[in-house]
């Protein structure tokens, strides 16, 4: 479908992705729309069903997949993920910029679409802040925790690979961090705001 190109968010868990988007979702409510992923993981305290994720089980989202009804899917952390093709139909028939928060599996298996997205990925400024982070966060298990940082050790070289980001972010301090990510998706943003304004 024509639009607004999605922008792909990706980087460590713990690297603060959902802090970023959320500031940008607030700010330019009528510009972003979330792609809602699915996952097997149990829900946060605060996620909601439907909006932060479709929380689904093995059976169903595997039957999902098997029915052809996901763009990309991944297993992290001892659960499932993925983006639905409805996740992404449903922002994109509201001329709204897509965005979506996936791991580097995620980013592999894009690639290979004609989503010709904007791909940005989210770093900490180091593996000791990023322990540091998720570990306030509070979230996971000491196991989840470990596999988070395994990952994460990969992602970070990921991030590094020549032609895969279009812009790479360290999130160090938040308001530069967040004034790094508006810059990058300013010519996208302008763009919305116009086709709005004139329709
Ligand atoms: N620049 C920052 N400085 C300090 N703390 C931060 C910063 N950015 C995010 N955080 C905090 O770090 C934690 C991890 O951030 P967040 O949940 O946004 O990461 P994430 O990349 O979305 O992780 P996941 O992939 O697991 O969902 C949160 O508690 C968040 O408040
Ligand atoms: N490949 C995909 N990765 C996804 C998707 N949705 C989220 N994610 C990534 O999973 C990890 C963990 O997320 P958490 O919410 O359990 O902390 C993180 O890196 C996300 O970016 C998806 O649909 N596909």
């Amino acid at each position: 479908m024509a639009g607004p190109r999605p922008v792909v968010l990706s980087g460590p868990s713990g690297a603060g992705k959902s802090t970023l988007l959320k500031k940008l979702m607030k700010e330019y409510d009528s510009v972003f729309g979330f792609s809602v992923s699915h996952t097997t993981r149990s829900p946060r305290p605060g996620e909601e069903n439907g909006k932060d994720y479709h929380f689904v089980t093995r059976e169903v989202m595997q039957a999902g997949i098997d029915k052809g009804d996901f763009i990309e899917n991944a297993e992290f952390s001892g659960n499932m993920y993925g983006t639905s093709k409805a996740a992404v139909h449903d922002v994109q028939a509201k001329n709204l910029i897509c965005i979506l928060d996936i791991d580097m599996q995620g980013v592999r298996n894009i690639k290979q679409t004609d989503l010709n997205a904007i791909y940005i990925s989210i770093q900490p400024p180091s593996t000791e802040i990023l322990e540091k982070r998720l570990r306030d966060r509070k979230t996971e298990s000491e196991d989840s925790l470990q596999r988070r940082l395994r990952a994460a050790k990969v992602d970070m070289e990921f991030s590094k690979e020549a032609g895969v980001f279009d812009v790479v972010i360290v999130n160090d301090n938040l308001d530069v961090a967040y004034g790094q990510l508006k810059d990058a998706l300013l010519e996208e943003i302008n763009m919305v705001k116009k086709t709005s304004a004139s329709s």
